[in-house]
């Protein structure tokens, strides 16, 4: 299943510098190892934005919570998702 995901970063002001360090670097070792895996194929910047647009293939819908609720920077995001279906006229 495809899912469209939209994480707004929203990282606290006052953020202890080597904590947020730490803290994306997680983050990016995460997200590499699911690209890596398929499991994450798309990870786009929003232009402007500290935001990322993504799309996730998983089994279902407990997978993909599970995946976001792991994710190093997920208390400090806004997550949105979009489930996908196929278009009509998709070719
Ligand atoms: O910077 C972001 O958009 C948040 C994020 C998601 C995966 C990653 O490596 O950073």
């Amino acid at each position: 299943m495809l899912f469209h995901v939209r994480m707004d970063v929203r990282l606290p002001a006052g953020m202890d510098p080597d904590e947020r360090a730490e803290v994306l670097a997680r983050e990016k070792a995460y997200s590499q190892e699911l690209q890596r895996s398929g499991t994450w194929p798309h990870l786009w910047r929003i232009v402007g934005e500290y935001a990322n647009v993504s799309i996730f293939d998983v089994a279902d819908n407990d997978e993909l919570h599970d995946l976001l609720s792991g994710l190093p920077l997920f208390p400090y995001m806004d997550v949105s998702v979009t489930p996908l279906a196929t278009h009509p006229s998709a070719i």
